[in-house]
């Protein structure tokens, strides 16, 4: 699609380091293995230091086609003097070299990397909308911002306050390693005990197909 030139606002090194906030979400493939790759991917940029991450959440899709997979997401904050324009074609080349393609409006994919906040850049611009004009109805990104930055604000309105109004509609959980799962009371009682289902849960868990009820993911 032609959208003619960008603004300079986009196109313009800010010449002193920025805040922005990025957010990740994985719905295909090995989803802890990608978020983790891509994190190190961000890190590498030039011009980027990661200065924060949220911890992961488990989260029921948000629109497109029906049946798709649980997300994971995050959010990371980083420090850049790159562009806008430019730091959103490294995200989005990250973003292609894990096999992102995009067919279906809000449909699974291996890896999504959204510019949420660019210091405080505003633009309407279609290639690169700032602040992310959804970021405040989703929970799957407010949630683990608040977390990471308890002090956030989009323009004059509080990250945290807008994370308290959508966390009760639920469908934001935290990601738990398995590796680092409690025993529930199944095992407690020792009725579930067999490793193969032990290891069935944790599968489960990574592959992003499990349900919400028995992936291991979920907060338990
Ligand atoms: N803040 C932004 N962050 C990332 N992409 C953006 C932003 N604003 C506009 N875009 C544009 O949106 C286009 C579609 O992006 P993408 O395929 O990631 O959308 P999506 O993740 O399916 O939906 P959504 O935009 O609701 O998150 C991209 O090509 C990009 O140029
Ligand atoms: N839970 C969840 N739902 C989504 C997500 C996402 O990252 N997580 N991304 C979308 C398009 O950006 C659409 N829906």
């Amino acid at each position: 699609m032609e959208h003619g030139p960008l603004p300079e606002v986009l196109t313009q090194e800010p010449g002193y380091p920025v805040t922005a906030v990025i957010a990740l979400g994985a719905n295909l493939g090995d989803v802890v293995e990608t978020l983790a790759l891509a994190r190190a991917e961000i890190a590498a940029l030039d011009g980027v230091t990661v200065t924060g991450e949220s911890p992961m959440v488990v989260t029921d899709p948000v629109g497109g086609p029906e049946g798709q997979p649980e997300y994971l997401n995050q959010v990371v904050e980083v420090s850049t003097t790159l562009s806008p324009a430019a730091l959103l074609e490294r995200l989005q080349r990250i973003e292609l070299e894990h096999g992102r393609t995009r067919e279906v409006r809000w449909g699974a994919r291996t890896l999504d990397l959204d510019v949420i906040t660019f210091g405080s850049v505003v633009s309407d611009h279609p290639l690169l909308t700032l602040p992310h004009p959804r970021a405040l109805e989703r929970g799957f990104v407010v949630v683990p911002w608040t977390w990471m930055d308890p002090g956030a604000f989009v323009g004059s309105e509080s990250v945290f306050r807008v994370a308290r109004e959508l966390e009760p509609l639920g469908g934001v959980r935290p990601y738990m390693d398995p590796a680092h799962r409690l025993p529930d009371s199944r095992d407690a009682a020792g009725a579930d005990t067999d490793a193969a289902a032990d290891t069935a849960d944790a599968e489960a868990a990574t592959s992003g197909t499990g349900s919400s009820d028995d992936d291991g993911a979920s907060a338990s």
